[in-house]
C-alpha cells in the first residue's frame, strides 16, 4: 500500500517552547494510524499540521515537511480551504452548528457552490449512511442537531466531513465525551471508514488504538520515539520508554 501522508522531520514551535521536534512517520492509504503518548507530548499538535490547522495559532513555526500524495501541504502555493476540504477533522467535542441536521450537513456541499435540491439530498443521504447515523435521523432531517445525543452529534460531524468528499480524516479524541456504547459505534465506524479514507486517530485509551488502528506512533516529550504495526508495538516495543508507557509505567 502506498503512503497517503510522509512526514519528514517536521518541528513546531509555539514561540520559543518547542512542541514536536523531528518527527517523521508515513500513514499509508486507507488505513488507520493511531498517536499516542502521555498529555502534553505533542499528539494534537502533530495531528493539527496534516491540514494547517495550527496556521490560525499566533507564533507558530514550523521547520521539515508534511507531504500529502507527495505534495507539500506548506507549499506557499498550497489553496489551504481545499486542503481542508481533502483533510477533515474531527474534535474531542462534537460541534454541530446550531441548526438543523440536514443543514449540516449540506453547508460544505454550499460553501463548494452546490445548490441543486435533488443533489444535496443525496449527499445528505449518502453522508449519514456513511457515518452510521441515516436510520436514526431519517425521520428528522429537518430537526435541529442540538437535539441529538452525544454520540450522535459526533457521528453528525463525521457525516459532515463525509458530505465534502475528503480524502483523509484527522479525529483528536473522538470518544473522550462520549459514552462506551457511543464510543463502540465511534469505533466501528473508523473501521469501515477506512475502507475510503486513510485516518489518523489521537487517543489516550490504549484499548482504543489497539483495537481500531494498524499502525501506532508513540509520542514523548514532542518526539516520535516508536512507530510501527499496532500489534508490535504492545506486544513487542523495540524502546523502553514505550514499553514504560503501554504497560502503565507512566503517564
Ligand atoms: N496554542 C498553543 N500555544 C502554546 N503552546 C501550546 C499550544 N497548544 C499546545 N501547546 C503546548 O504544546 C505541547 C504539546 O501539546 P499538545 O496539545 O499537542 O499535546 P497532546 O499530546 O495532544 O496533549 P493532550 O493529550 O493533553 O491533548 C504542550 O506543552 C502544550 O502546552
Amino acid at each position: 500500500m502506498s503512503d497517503k501522508i510522509r512526514i519528514n522531520k517536521l518541528s513546531l514551535y509555539y514561540g520559543d517552547s518547542q512542541a514536536l521536534k523531528k518527527v517523521s512517520f508515513a500513514v499509508r492509504k486507507n488505513s488507520v494510524m493511531a498517536l499516542i503518548g502521555p498529555s502534553g507530548c505533542g499528539k494534537s499538535t502533530c495531528l493539527r499540521t496534516i491540514n494547517r490547522m495550527n496556521d490560525l495559532i499566533e507564533g507558530v513555526r514550523i521547520e521539515g515537511e508534511v507531504l500529502i500524495d507527495g505534495a507539500a501541504v506548506y507549499h506557499p502555493d498550497t489553496d489551504v480551504v481545499m486542503l481542508r476540504k481533502r483533510v477533515g477533522m474531527v474534535f474531542q467535542r462534537p460541534n454541530p452548528f446550531p441548526m438543523s441536521i440536514y443543514d449540516n450537513i449540506a453547508y460544505g456541499p454550499r460553501v463548494h457552490g452546490i445548490k441543486s435540491r435533488s443533489v444535496l439530498d443525496g449527499i445528505v443521504e449518502k453522508s449519514l449512511t456513511g457515518a452510521a447515523l441515516w436510520d436514526e435521523v431519517k425521520d428528522r432531517l429537518k430537526q435541529s442537531a442540538m437535539g441529538l445525543s452525544g454520540g450522535q452529534q459526533q457521528r453528525l460531524c463525521i457525516a459532515r466531513l463525509l458530505a465534502v468528499d475528503p480524502e483523509v480524516l484527522l479525529m483528536d479524541e473522538p470518544c473522550s465525551a462520549l459514552d462506551p456504547i457511543s464510543t463502540m459505534k465511534i469505533e466501528e465506524l473508523i473501521a469501515d471508514l477506512k475502507e475510503k479514507y486513510t485516518i489518523v486517530l489521537v487517543t489516550h485509551n490504549m484499548q482504543q488504538a489497539a483495537r481500531v488502528s494498524g499502525e501506532t506512533a508513540f509520542f514523548l516529550n514532542g518526539e516520535l520515539v516508536e512507530c510501527g504495526d499496532t500489534d508490535t508495538i504492545f506486544t513487542r516495543p523495540q524502546d523502553k520508554r514505550t514499553e514504560d508507557y503501554i504497560t502503565g509505567r507512566f503517564g
